[in-house]
C-alpha cells in the first residue's frame, strides 16, 4: 500500500486534566499524573503506512487479539509472556494485536509493546489511556502502528489527538460507547471507530451495544472501519457483529484461555 502523505499542519492538543466517572476516572487521573510535565517536542511529521487500517480493511471479520494480563473487571487474567502470546495469536489468525501499556490495572508496560513488535509482523495497537501528546509520540517510537483514543476521556479534543496520531504516522482506533460519543468521533473524521460493549464507568457489558451503534454509524453514512470491542467469549457471541463489523477486539477470554492460538482460531471459525 502506498504511504499516505501527511499534509495538514498539526493542531497540537494542549495537555490538560481530563476527568471521567468511576474506575475510568481513577485510571485517567493516574495517567495524567504519570505524564504531568513530560518532556515533549513535536519533531518532524512521519509518513503514514496505514498498515493497521489495511489489515482491518481485508474482507471478512478481522481479529484484533489483545495481550492483557489483568484488568479492573477481572483482576489477574494470566501471566502472559507478551512475545509468546503475540506469536500464538498470529498463528491463530489474528490480523492485528493490541498491547496494554498501562501498568497498574492491566499489568502492561512499554516493554510488553517492544517485545510484541519485535516478535511479529502484524500491526500493533498501543492500548492505553491517552491523556498527553507524549503518549502518541511514544507509541510511534516504540513501533506501534496505531493508538487508542477514547472519546469518553478526550471528548471534543479527540479531533486534535487524531491529527497528532496521523502526524506521528499512526492509525487511531477512536473508541466510543454511546450515540453522543459516536457523533464526536464522526465529526472528528475518525477512520477507524471502535464501539465498546463495556461501560467503563460501571464495567457492565452489553453485547447489543456494538451492533446497535455500528448500525447507527452506517445509517449516518459512515464509510470507515468499525470495530466491535469487549465481552466476546464464543463464536455465538460474535454472530451479531460478524456481518456488520470489520473487526472484533478480544482480550480477556483469549488471554485467559490457556491455549491462545486455539482460542483465537475457534473464535474465528
Ligand atoms: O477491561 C476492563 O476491565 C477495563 C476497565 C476499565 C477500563 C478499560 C477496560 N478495558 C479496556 C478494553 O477496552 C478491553 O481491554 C478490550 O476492549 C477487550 O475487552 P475484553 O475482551 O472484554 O477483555
Amino acid at each position: 500500500m502506498t504511504p499516505a502523505p501527511f499534509s495538514a499542519p498539526v493542531e497540537l492538543p494542549l495537555p490538560r486534566t481530563y476527568s471521567a466517572p468511576g474506575v475510568l476516572g481513577r485510571i485517567v487521573a493516574e495517567r495524567t499524573q504519570d505524564y504531568a510535565g513530560a518532556d515533549f517536542e513535536l519533531g518532524k511529521a512521519r509518513p503514514r503506512a496505514r498498515r493497521f487500517h489495511a489489515a482491518l480493511a481485508r474482507p471478512g471479520l478481522q481479529l484484533i487479539a489483545e495481550v492483557k494480563r489483568a484488568s479492573p473487571s477481572q483482576g489477574a487474567i494470566a501471566p502472559l509472556d507478551p512475545a509468546q502470546a503475540a506469536r500464538s495469536y498470529v498463528c491463530g489468525g489474528a490480523a492485528c494485536l493490541s498491547v496494554l501499556t498501562e501498568p497498574r490495572h492491566f499489568g502492561g508496560s512499554p516493554e510488553a509493546l517492544h517485545a510484541v513488535v519485535a516478535a511479529v509482523t502484524v500491526p500493533v495497537l498501543r492500548k492505553d489511556f491517552v491523556v498527553h501528546p507524549k503518549m502518541l509520540q511514544e507509541a510511534a517510537d516504540w513501533g506501534a502502528g496505531a493508538a487508542l483514543l477514547m472519546v469518553s476521556v478526550l471528548g471534543e479534543d479527540v479531533g486534535a489527538y487524531l491529527k497528532l496520531a496521523h502526524y506521528f504516522g499512526l492509525d487511531a482506533l477512536v473508541e466510543v460507547h454511546d450515540e453522543a460519543e459516536l457523533d464526536i468521533a464522526l465529526a472528528a473524521g475518525a477512520e477507524i471507530i471502535g464501539v465498546n460493549n463495556r461501560d467503563l464507568t460501571t464495567l457492565a457489558i452489553s453485547l447489543t451495544n456494538s451492533p446497535r451503534l455500528i448500525a447507527h454509524a452506517r445509517a449516518a453514512g459512515y464509510e470507515g472501519l468499525l470495530v466491535a470491542e469487549s465481552g466476546y467469549r464464543t463464536r455465538d457471541d460474535i454472530a451479531s457483529i460478524r456481518e456488520v463489523a470489520d473487526a472484533v477486539l478480544v482480550g480477556s477470554s483469549l488471554a485467559g484461555s490457556g491455549d491462545l492460538e486455539r482460542a483465537a482460531r475457534e473464535l474465528l471459525a
